[in-house]
């Protein structure tokens, strides 16, 4: 029996776990709305994902997509706090997207984080021994090439493969050195962080030995992303669902435990049937 010891929750690795993506990012300010209108917005959208099948809720406040804006710590907590205040009380297990230590704290401390997942692998000073503090909390430890600003200009590697083992299973020691227990944590080789094509189908062929290199539960998360839309021509995100969808159950096959997507019906259908059919 494998599980995920995510905070309060321990999480059913047996049969694959869907995350389903709550956004906080500005663009729903585009209709001119306020904190309180993108908060409602975001808290009916992560209903949604629940009714749709979600398992665990992953809520991120700064956009960590090539390119993206800087935000600073205050803004980026501004925009948290009250979603996670609000679903720390749904009892499902809450995921906190951050890379800074210091939101990190501020979370853990309201109690709203069951899970840390972290785009920078706890790099972050102090985040392994904030980690090494808690009990039980949950952590995604993920592999990015460079910072979100540049990497994707030219990303380069001699072995994508045998890279990012390298660097989740370094990561990893770093957590079990701290005293973290290996239940806790999950790697992820990070779709589209400083890869191209080539590099995120490398790993996506090349899951199960990633799988067997750390013998950690693996989390992917390729929803809607470029190679995606490289793979199936489909230049607008929301119309990249069936790709997705397919991405997911090809993970699946290859041993990956978590998805982390923005489509949970459709993923949650598809690996249902998958699972009956498809192993
Ligand atoms: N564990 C985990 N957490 C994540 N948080 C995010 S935010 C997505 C940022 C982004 C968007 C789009 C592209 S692209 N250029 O490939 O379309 C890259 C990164 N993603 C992940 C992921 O995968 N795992």
């Amino acid at each position: 029996m494998s599980i995920w010891q995510a905070g309060r929750f321990q999480i059913d690795l047996n049969r694959p776990q869907i995350m389903g993506i709550v956004n906080l990012t500005p663009d729903s300010f585009s209709d001119g709305g306020t904190y309180s209108h993108t908060v409602q917005t975001a808290l009916r959208h992560a209903e949604q994902l629940l009714k749709d099948g979600a398992d665990i809720l992953d809520i991120g406040g700064e956009s960590t997509r090539p390119g993206a804006a800087y935000v600073s710590l205050a803004e980026e907590w501004a925009r948290v706090q009250p979603v996670l205040a609000e679903v720390a009380g749904w009892g499902v297990p809450v995921s906190l997207d951050t890379r800074r230590t210091e939101v990190m704290a501020k979370a853990l401390d309201l109690g709203g984080a069951d899970i840390i997942n972290d785009v920078a692998a706890l790099s972050d000073a102090g985040a392994v021994d904030l980690l090494a503090q808690q009990a039980d909390t949950g952590i995604c430890l993920m592999h990015m090439q460079g910072l979100p600003e540049t990497m994707q200009d030219n990303p380069h590697y001699q072995d994508v493969v045998g890279e990012v083992a390298r660097y989740l299973n370094s990561r990893a020691a770093a957590c079990i050195e701290a005293g973290i227990a290996r239940t806790r944590i999950t790697l992820d080789p990070g779709f589209g962080f400083g890869k191209n094509l080539q590099h995120n189908t490398a790993l996506m062929r090349h899951l199960p030995e990633l799988a067997a290199a750390t013998g950690l539960p693996l989390l992917i998360g390729v929803s809607r992303k470029r190679m995606i839309g490289e793979l199936t021509g489909e230049t607008d995100a929301a119309a990249r669902v069936h790709g997705s969808v397919a991405a997911a159950l090809a993970a699946a096959a290859r041993g990956a435990r978590i998805f982390r997507v923005h489509d949970v019906k459709a993923t949650a259908d598809a690996l249902k049937v998958w699972q009956a059919l498809g192993v």
